[in-house]
């Protein structure tokens, strides 16, 4: 019988079995980069349960393409020859989606932004848009329901300027002078796409900076142009001329597409011993099992795409897979340049930001293994 670590369950039969020369069984063994990539571990140690590609719990457009995403990845997955070591999905075409609600949060650090609900027909999340500044504005919003009165349209946020007792028009603003209300043509904005963090935005963990990221991203977002002081690092400074807004898609793709459940497995394989990259692949995930279509059609709603901003945008990230995939199928969005998020603790020499021999490993991982450009 192989020899098995405690922990192994001997239930489970291995996925390929040693031939007599010691060499696994595989017919495309080592052939691509997910092989290469498979940490050398028994067999019987791989979940044999499939993870969609995709957001868990949602579904993917299968009825536009019989050869969907999905099954390609199944195929890809059953044969072992795994494109989904790293690299998001291309949905074939842009998922519908329409901003449901907009409201006015101001913010603990003073600045005020507008949480904008996404509905989409691809998964059954609530994806969010976080704008800052007046100038980004929903098309699905603002156009006009069957039957809507006033208030219904300034009670789902599809008004201009701002909401104070009394007012009774969504299209005018009665505070502000007509331009002030009309959205100004805007530079190529400042965009972060993030994907859901629980444990690093909400609970506080110093095993990622996605809490940091998403809050430097804000900052950027919301800091004042006349505020500018020299100790603003050099990305503030170089970004001082637009810094007067941009938006945040927030997409629900916890555990980078895996579910906050499988993330919490994954985290505790790496406290056996695996990277973040080895620990999906262990369970028997994709090592980014996120697709950016929905942040794409987001983006195109806010006015982002290049029907409306041929400019591009600048998109705040370390991903080069996220660069490309964000500009979709049919580049219906432009990355005009891309802005690196650098950790704090780096920007500092240690001074401030995230310690912990966990972000050390993460980050390092990234760089490593999927291809981040911290720099
Ligand atoms: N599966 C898994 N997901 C993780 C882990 N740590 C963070 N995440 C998730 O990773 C996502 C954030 O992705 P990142 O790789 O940090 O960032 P990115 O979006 O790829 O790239 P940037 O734009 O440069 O930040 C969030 O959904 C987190 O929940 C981990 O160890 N395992």
């Amino acid at each position: 019988m192989t020899d098995l670590p405690a922990h192994a369950s001997p239930k489970l039969a291995p996925r390929s079995l040693p031939s007599e020369d010691g060499q696994l069984d595989d017919s495309n063994q080592g052939s691509n980069t997910a092989d290469d990539q498979r940490p050398a571990v028994p067999n019987s140690l791989l979940s044999p349960a499939f993870t969609p590609p995709a957001t868990p719990g949602g579904t993917l457009n299968l009825d536009l393409h019989p050869t969907s995403v999905l099954h390609k990845t199944q195929t890809a997955d059953i044969h072992n020859k795994s494109e989904d070591a790293k690299g998001p999905k291309l949905l074939p075409k842009l998922p519908a989606v329409e901003c449901i609600v907009r409201a006015r949060i101001p913010t603990t650090n003073g600045a005020e932004m507008f949480l904008h609900l996404y509905h989409n027909d691809l998964d059954g999340k609530e994806h969010l848009a976080i704008v800052f500044g007046n100038n980004i504005r929903s098309r699905s919003l603002d156009s006009v329901r069957p039957g809507e009165t006033e208030m219904d349209r300034m009670i789902r946020g599809a008004y201009v300027g701002k909401l104070h007792p009394g007012r009774v028009s969504s299209r005018y603003d009665e505070n502000l002078s007509g331009s002030a209300s009309t959205p100004k043509q805007i530079e190529p904005p400042l965009v972060r796409i993030h994907s859901e963090c629980y444990t690093g935005e909400t609970a506080w963990s110093a095993r990622c900076d996605c809490g940091e990221q998403l809050d430097e991203a804000a900052r950027l977002m919301s800091f004042p142009v006349e505020g500018l002081a020299s100790d603003a690092p050099p990305e503030v400074q170089s970004l001082s001329s637009h810094s007067t807004g941009g938006v945040i898609v927030y997409l629900r793709q916890e555990g980078r597409g895996i579910g906050l459940g499988e993330k919490l497995k994954a985290y505790n394989l790496q406290d056996l011993g695996s990277d973040t990259v080895e620990a999906n692949l262990l369970l028997r995930h994709p090592a980014d099992a996120r697709s950016y279509g929905l942040a794409t059609a987001i983006l195109e709603d806010l006015g982002c795409g290049v029907d409306a901003i041929p400019e591009g945008i600048r998109l705040l990230t370390n991903n080069p897979d996220k660069v490309r995939a964000i500009e979709g199928p049919n580049r219906e969005v432009l990355v005009k340049e891309r802005v690196p998020m650098i950790p704090l603790a780096w920007r500092t020499g240690g001074q401030r930001g995230i310690k912990s021999s966990e972000i050390e490993g993460y980050l390092q991982t990234k760089i490593s293994k999927m291809g981040h450009m911290i720099q």
